[in-house]
């Protein structure tokens, strides 16, 4: 599904108007009728039932307009709250305004005072305040109004976008209304689905309205992971594959204590479709992972008593990573000096597609620049925002005010790819292209679960495809085996493992078509 700002949102509603002749106020009808019919759909329509429309004075007041007339018209008692003179209504909201029956609209531009028993006896309170227009932080009586929508206890239909989120951000813009369902138009906006707008916004439905294909098509945006969009990304395995098409996979990892990323990154690279797994180790780590692992095998690396990988294992681990078809480095690694030593050598050196997470992060963090050094070779970096926030020298809070914007400076200045892990894990390409993640649940809040998707990753890479691809595909499939997890046990207590257990389980439902069975019919 394609996601778009609120700004581009507005160009494509004037290149609509103006290149395709289509009227404001028909795409205006639309958005106003698909937020009734979704009214309706939840609350029935006839006598009785009682609509409370708060509007704003643009155009999303305009789309409340509508639903007031369309509501009427289906035996629901519409109420207008409209936070403003009539006179200041303009244009399409203006057209729609004058086709209400005056008893229905009170104008009320001191605010919302005095009108809170009212919008308490409602079925459903409409949110018409605020949409893409917003244009700063909401105070005044927009934000009393929004305070009292929000104390009703009523359930609330978001016009677009809930009033006071950020379109571009799903940042809260002082005060935001917080709704059960929101009715977005043509396409959701970054703002429906990123948080905390798109928990803000409870469930979501995107309207068609009759906006021309081509300028949807041709809209700047990125794509919000799906269920589909990850079916489209997936390819089907050959049926004459071996273990050797399946790509074969390298994992340097662990560390004294951290044997478990170690083993979670290399089984979840198995349970993601690789076809060999092999695991490089700590040489006095080696008799650990042998009986942690099963199908994965570990090579030990360096002296018998040592706990670490130390600078001079160069030599070895560029030689099993000779023929690899990817390289994971990073899980459990530890930060020991010489650690990190041997971790930039082999940023340079390794010319396997490379993913790069945890301590791995750690380590480029004292000297992303070596990066760049990888020009030609594909690197792939998986930080959670605190390694994000190293990597670029900044602080978490400014990670997390521009989560997109980080992801996407960092992978277009290093010529990598990255996913910046999170709520809505975000993809970024090097030439600055963005992908939002759909997938995941709180309960992979947890330790464990980024090991999981750097085998994950790895394992995608290593099966041959495109590094965004595989990134796009592997925070999908990797959040969804927790949604699959969460359906039958919830989400607290769930670990790191039983993530990996149900990635084949999500990898059967997305390559499965719905409804339909595994296999293929002989007869
Ligand atoms: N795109 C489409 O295809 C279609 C879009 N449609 C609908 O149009 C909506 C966008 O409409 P819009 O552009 O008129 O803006 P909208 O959100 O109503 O707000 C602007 C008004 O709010 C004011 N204002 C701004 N910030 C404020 C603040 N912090 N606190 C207080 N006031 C503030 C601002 O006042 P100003 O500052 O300019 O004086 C201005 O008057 C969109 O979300 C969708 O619902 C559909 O009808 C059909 C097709
Ligand atoms: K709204």
């Amino acid at each position: 599904m394609k996601v778009v700002t609120g700004q581009v949102m507005q160009s494509m509603d004037k290149r609509a108007i103006g290149e395709f002749g289509v009227p404001g106020v028909a795409l205006m009808e639309r958005a106003g009728c698909a937020c009734a019919d979704a009214i309706s759909q939840r609350f029935g329509d006839g006598a009785g039932r009682k609509a409370v429309i708060v509007a704003g004075k643009g155009n999303n007041g305009g789309d409340g307009f509508v639903i007031s007339r369309i509501l009427s018209q289906r035996g629901w008692e519409a109420l207008v709250l409209l936070l403003a003179a009539p006179q200041a209504v303009t244009g399409d909201a203006a057209v729609n305004l004058e086709r209400l029956d005056s008893g229905v609209v009170t104008s009320l531009p001191q605010g919302l005072a005095g009108q809170e028993e009212l919008i308490k006896s409602a079925t459903v309170v409409v949110d018409a305040l605020l949409g893409t227009g917003i244009n700063s932080e909401v105070g005044g009586i927009y934000g009393e109004a929004i305070d009292v929508v929000n104390a009703c206890g009523v359930p609330v239909v978001a016009v677009d976008i809930p009033s006071g989120i950020d379109a571009g951000s799903g940042r809260v813009l002082g005060r935001a209304v917080r709704a059960d369902l929101t009715v977005s138009f043509a396409l959701a906006k970054l703002g429906n689905v990123l948080y905390p707008g798109a928990e803000l916004g409870g469930r979501l439905v995107v309207a068609d309205i009759g906006m021309p294909q081509a300028v949807v098509d041709e809209a700047p945006g990125c794509e919000f992971m799906d269920r589909e969009s990850a079916r489209a990304i997936i390819r089907p395995r050959s049926v004459i594959a071996h273990k050797g098409s399946n790509g074969h996979c390298l994992v340097i990892a662990g560390s004294v204590g951290k044997t478990g990323a170690a083993a979670m990154a290399a089984q979840s690279a198995l349970r993601a479709g690789a076809g060999l797994v092999s695991l490089a180790v700590p040489a006095a780590l080696n008799p650990v992972l042998e009986s942690k692992t099963t199908e994965a095998m570990t090579i030990p690396i360096g002296p018998e008593d040592k706990w670490h990988f130390l600078a001079g294992a160069l030599g070895e681990l560029l030689s099993v990573a000779k023929g690899k078809d990817a390289v994971a480095l990073g899980p459990g690694l530890g930060t020991a000096p010489s650690t990190v030593y041997l971790v930039h050598s082999l940023l340079t050196a390794l010319d396997a597609p490379l993913v790069i997470d945890a301590d791995g992060l750690n380590a480029v963090a004292v000297a992303p620049e070596l990066l760049l050094r990888r020009r030609g070779r594909v690197t792939l970096l998986t930080p959670h925002p605190g390694e994000m926030a190293r990597l670029m020298g900044v602080s978490v809070p400014e990670v997390e005010a521009d989560r997109i914007g980080c992801a996407r400076d960092f992978a277009t200045r290093f010529q990598v790819y990255l996913v910046l892990k999170g709520a809505r894990s975000i993809v970024a390409g090097p030439d600055g292209t963005i992908a939002i993640n759909g997938s995941g649940n709180p309960g992979m809040a947890t330790g464990g679960m980024g090991d999981v998707l750097t085998g994950v990753i790895a394992a995608l890479l290593g099966q041959g495809y495109h590094p965004f691809a595989a990134a796009r595909l592997g925070v999908f499939l990797h959040g969804y085996a927790a949604d699959l997890m969460a359906e039958e046990t919830g989400t607290r207590g769930m670990v790191a493992t039983d993530v990996q257990e149900a990635l084949p389980r999500a990898l059967q439902r997305l390559t499965v078509a719905e409804g339909g069975a595994a296999g293929t019919s002989i007869n």
